[in-house]
């Protein structure tokens, strides 16, 4: 097509996005100065940050917006090592001196509380200080993951640079059976298209798969945009997201055109099983069905991928009145505050700890191997967060593998990994 054609053709949601920002029409492969909607650094990335802000801007500085700045605590929350603690006391200590919107160490997952707590509209350009931060783009917001010396020009100018990302639409279509998830969806396209699939473009999710799922759904799917290389992973705001953001929304939410520029990729989940990412790439991925006989050592039911209510609620729903197997450790972590409230309330917690799992704080947990939960030489974790490479959850000589609640949840009561259909 030539330029006149590329420039009558309608706009994909992520060009419209880079265009409000930048303040000027923004196509794919163009760079622009955008403005930054809502910056957020958490415990690990925030300090650097915050001290490359003070090389860039001096010392006494002021940053530009101090209410679209979002400071969280989750990696290390309670405090695991005086390094930790040091990190909590320096961004308290910056936050209380600019003036900043500050949510201490248990509110939860940085991935969870922006979106829960009005940090996030459709239309918005996001940026974290984590990889994760595509999370977002569930709302219809363009949100990615930059390093912190990023992080300290926006602290001191509101802007960054960025190139216009080219948009994958990810098709999915058909009706997700009993105890087939999402996690399973977006584990299934990973391991067909692998961990470099993406990179660099801005992932659309659409289709009528995509159409019926919640918030806490479509969450997982974007979240793990950033495992295919994706710069963002996008979902057209529709009336689920109204009903989400009721509390803040204000106006119509915009979407892409229907004659925008993109690839297309289709996917019918009809007949997806339930997928496990097997160690120690995310896209080595097989049907739960296809796995041989693997003993688990450790399950972790959380993280910004699976940590909601909802995942909660499958995971004790496949347990049904059964004991965590003998010889399992199951560490359950609700992603937030909010969530653990909602589990509470609907005792799922009394469930769990009963069942004799252990529920912590809202934090990222083992996710990471960061912090607590970590798991030794020769051990199997199942875990329904976002990455299994070597060394991800503790000893380098362990092993990870990904899966959905519903799996996490059979696997708990059995032992090995389970098809959550079969129970
Ligand atoms: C600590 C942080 C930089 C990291 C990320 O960016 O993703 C972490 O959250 C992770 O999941 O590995
Ligand atoms: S839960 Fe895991 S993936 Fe999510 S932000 Fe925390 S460490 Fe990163």
């Amino acid at each position: 097509m030539g330029v006149m054609g590329l420039s009558m053709a309608g706009q994909t949601l992520s060009e419209k996005i880079f265009s409000r920002a930048a303040n000027k029409e923004a196509r794919a492969g163009e760079f622009v100065m955008a403005s930054i909607d809502c910056a957020m650094i958490h415990d690990i990335t925030g300090p650097l940050a915050v001290r490359g802000f003070y090389e860039i801007a001096g010392k006494g500085a002021r940053v530009w917006n101090p209410s679209r700045i979002v400071i969280l605590f989750d990696h290390q929350v309670p405090a695991d090592s005086i390094k930790a603690a040091e990190n909590h006391q320096m961004l308290r200590a910056f936050a209380k001196e600019q003036g900043i919107i500050n949510y201490d160490v248990f509110s939860g997952i940085c991935h969870q509380v922006m979106p829960e707590n009005g940090h996030v509209l459709p239309g918005q350009l996001i940026v974290g200080t984590d990889s994760h931060t595509c999370t977002y783009g569930a709302l219809g917001a363009f949100a990615t993951g930059i390093g912190s010396t990023d992080m300290a020009s926006v602290f001191a100018t509101g802007k960054l640079w960025f190139m216009v990302p080219q948009t994958l639409r990810l098709v999915i279509d058909g009706r997700l059976r009993r105890r087939v998830t999402s996690k399973d969806v977006i584990l299934r396209i990973i391991g067909d298209i692998g961990a470099d699939g993406a990179n660099y473009l801005a992932c659309e999710f659409a289709g009528s798969a995509v159409e019926r799922m919640s918030i806490a759904e479509r969450m997982t799917m974007t979240n793990m945009s950033i495992e295919m290389g994706a710069k963002a992973g996008l979902v057209e705001p529709d009336r689920v997201t109204m009903t989400y953001l009721k509390e803040w929304l204000t106006e119509e939410p915009i979407r892409g055109d229907e004659d925008a520029i993109f690839e297309e990729k289709h996917w019918d989940v009809n007949d997806l099983e339930p997928q496990v990412a097997m160690p120690h790439r995310v896209d080595n991925v097989v049907p739960v069905s296809r796995l041989p006989h693997v003993k688990i050592d450790q399950i972790f039911l959380g993280s910004c991928t699976n940590g909601r209510f909802e995942d909660l609620k499958l995971a004790a729903e496949v347990m049904g009145d059964e004991p965590v197997a003998r010889g399992v450790r199951m560490i359950v972590i609700p992603a937030s505050r909010k969530e653990y409230m909602r589990a509470l309330r609907a005792g799922l917690i009394e469930k769990f700890m009963e069942a004799g799992a252990i529920v912590e704080s809202p934090c990222c947990g083992p996710c990471m191997g960061g912090s607590f939960g970590l798991i030794g030489p020769g051990e199997v974790s199942l875990s329904t967060s976002n990455r299994n490479f070597v060394g991800r959850q503790g000893s380098p000589k362990g092993e990870v593998y990904l899966c959905s609640p519903a799996v996490a949840g059979a696997s708990a009561i059995t032992g090995e990994i389970t098809d959550p259909r079969e129970i």
